[in-house]
C-alpha cells in the first residue's frame, strides 16, 4: 500500500516535470539520448531507472516527505541508501536541476567536453541524482553547522563529495550532495588485487591531501566514508560530521615538546617518583587529585590512531593516515572489520598484540601516559605485519614444508603499511608524501601499461 502511494506520487511528479520538455524537444529526444555519453558511463553498477524499494523504506520515505514540507517538489525520493549514527541518506532525483548552476556536477562537466555545441545548449534528458542527508534532529546545531561549514570550505576539491545546498524545515536539516556511484567495500575487499589497491589509495590520498591542505582532520576515515568507483578508479570522501579544524581545543601534549624537555618531564613525573620508591610501592598514586585527561576521541572503533586512544591533546591530520593504514591492512589481510574492539582499552590491546608491549609503552610516554599490562600473552616485540597477513590469508604452512612468503607486490604494500601504521604521529607518512611513495607511484606506471595494452588492441 505504502509502496503504491509512493509510486503514484512519483508518477505525478514525473508527469509535471516532463510534460513541457516533451512538447519542446520531442524531435531531439532520440538524438539526445543516443548522443549522451553519460547514458553509458553515468549509470554504473547498482543503478537502474527504478529500484526495488522495501515496504518499510517506502513508508520511511513517505514520512520524510510529509514531515519536510516541499521536499518532493524539488526531489523525487528513490531509495534509502544509508543509515548511520547521525543521519539517514536517501537517493533522489533532482527535479530542478536545470534551474541552477551545477558546477558541482563533475560528470556533466566531463560529458560536455565530448558534446557538440548544439548538444551542450540542450538541457540533458539524463536524470540527475543527488544524495539527501537527513541529519537526525538530535544532532546539536553546532555540530550540523560545523559539518556544513567544512564542506563549504572544501567545495573546490574534486575528491570531496561537495555540498550542493542545504535546507531547514522546523528542526530538520537536510544536506544535498551529488549522488556518487560507488561499489560497496564488502563486495571487493576479499579479492582486490595489489594494482587495484594502488589506485584506490592514490585516490584516497589525493582526497586527504586536499582536506589536510586546509588543515582539516576528517576523523572518521573508513571504507564506508570513502565512496569508491573501481571503474573510474576514483573515490570521494563523505561524512564530515566528526571533522574539525586542526588546533580546535588544543592543549599542550608531551608529543609536541622537544624530546629533551619531554624526557625531563617524564623523569620528574609523579609516576617516576612512585617507581623510585621501590617495587613494593604501588606504581600508581593512591590519592590522585588531578582531573582525568580529556581529549577528542571521536571516530569509529577499530580505526582510531593510538594517539586518539591515548588521549593526545594535540591531535593532527596524521590520525587520518593511521585510519587509511587500517583500510590497507584490511585489504591485505582480507579481514573486515580487522579490529573489533568494544572500547578504547580493548582497542589499545588489539594494537599491542601486533606492535608489542615495548612499542606501546614508548608510544604512551610520547603523550605523557603510562602503559602497563599484566596480560601474559602480549609479547614485548609483537609480530611483524608480514606474519599477520600470512596468518590471516591462511599461508602459515607446516613446519616441515617450505616457508611461505608474501609475493613482491605484497611486500611493497607492507613496507607502505608500516609508514601508515607508524605509532609515533610525528614519524607517520603524510598524504602528500604517500602520493610520492613507490607503492602509489606504481599506480601510474600500471595504468600506463594498461594504456599500452589498449593501444595494441586498437591497432
Ligand atoms: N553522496 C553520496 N552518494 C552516494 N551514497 C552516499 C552519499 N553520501 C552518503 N552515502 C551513503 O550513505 C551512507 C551514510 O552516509 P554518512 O556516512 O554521510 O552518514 P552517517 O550517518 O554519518 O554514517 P556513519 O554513522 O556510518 O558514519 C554512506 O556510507 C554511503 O553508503
Amino acid at each position: 500500500m505504502a509502496k503504491a502511494r509512493v509510486q503514484a506520487q512519483r508518477n505525478a511528479d514525473q508527469l509535471t516535470i516532463h510534460q513541457d520538455d516533451l512538447k519542446e524537444e520531442e524531435v531531439e529526444e532520440l538524438l539526445d539520448e543516443s548522443a549522451d555519453p553519460l547514458e553509458e558511463s553515468g549509470r554504473t553498477m547498482d543503478e537502474s531507472s527504478e529500484e526495488e524499494v522495501e515496504d518499510s523504506v517506502a513508508q520511511d520515505i513517505l514520512r520524510f516527505e510529509e514531515s519536510f514540507v516541499g521536499i518532493n517538489k524539488r526531489y523525487r525520493l528513490i531509495n534509502r541508501i544509508g543509515e548511520g549514527t547521525f543521519s539517514t541518506v536517501y537517493k533522489a532525483e533532482d527535479l530542478e536541476y536545470e534551474k541552477y548552476n551545477n558546477r558541482w556536477d563533475l560528470d556533466e562537466r566531463e560529458n560536455s567536453k565530448w558534446a557538440s555545441p548544439a548538444q551542450r545548449r540542450r538541457p540533458s534528458r539524463r536524470p540527475h541524482y543527488v544524495a539527501i542527508k537527513k541529519i537526525y534532529v538530535t544532532s546539536s546545531p553546532i555540530r550540523i553547522f560545523n559539518e556544513l561549514d567544512l564542506l563549504h570550505d572544501l567545495k573546490n576539491s574534486d575528491s570531496v563529495c561537495p555540498l550542493i545546498t542545504a535546507f531547514r524545515h522546523l528542526d530538520q536539516v537536510v544536506a544535498i550532495l551529488p549522488y556518487f556511484q560507488h561499489r560497496d567495500f564488502r563486495e571487493y575487499y576479499r579479492d582486490m588485487r595489489i594494482p587495484e589497491m594502488r589506485l584506490y589509495f592514490k585516490s584516497l590520498f589525493l582526497a586527504l591531501q586536499s582536506v589536510h591542505g586546509k588543515k582539516i582532520l576528517h576523523r572518521d576515515i573508513k571504507p564506508t566514508n570513502f565512496l569508491y568507483n573501481p571503474q573510474q578508479a576514483r573515490g570521494v570522501l563523505v561524512d564530515f560530521g566528526l571533522a574539525e579544524r586542526q588546533g580546535t581545543d588544543w592543549h599542550q601534549c608531551a608529543c609536541a615538546l622537544p624530546s629533551e624537555e619531554r624526557r625531563y618531564r617524564i623523569n620528574h613525573s609523579v609516576y617516576a617518583q612512585t617507581q623510585q620508591a621501590g617495587p613494593q610501592t604501588s606504581s600508581y598514586p593512591k590519592n590522585e587529585t588531578r582531573s582525568s585527561r580529556r581529549a577528542n576521541r571521536a571516530g569509529t572503533r577499530g580505526f582510531r590512531a593510538p594517539e586518539v586512544l591515548l588521549k593526545c591533546t594535540q591531535q593532527n591530520t596524521s590520525i587520518d593516515m593511521w585510519s587509511a593504514g587500517v583500510i590497507l591492512l584490511t585489504l591485505l589481510s582480507r579481514r573486515f572489520p580487522f579490529f573489533h574492539s568494544a572500547d578504547d582499552i580493548d582497542a589499545l590491546l588489539e594494537i599491542t598484540s601486533i606492535f608489542g608491549r615495548k612499542k606501546m609503552k614508548e608510544t604512551a610516554i610520547l603523550h605523557g601516559q603510562v602503559f602497563e599490562t599484566n596480560i601474559p600473552s602480549y609479547s614485548d616485540a609483537g609480530h611483524s605485519l608480514e606474519k599477520i597477513i600470512l596468518w590471516c590469508t591462511g599461508r602459515t604452512g607446516d613446519k616441515a614444508g617450505p616457508k611461505k612468503e608474501l609475493d613482491e607486490d605484497e611486500k611493497e604494500a607492507v613496507q607502505f603499511l608500516y609508514r601508515l601504521m607508524e605509532c609515533d604521529p610525528t614519524k607517520r607518512i603524510t598524504a602528500a608524501e604517500a602520493l610520492r611513495h613507490p607503492f602509489i607511484l606504481k599506480a601510474v606506471e600500471d595504468s600506463e601499461e594498461d594504456e599500452d595494452i589498449l593501444d595494441m588492441v586498437e591497432v
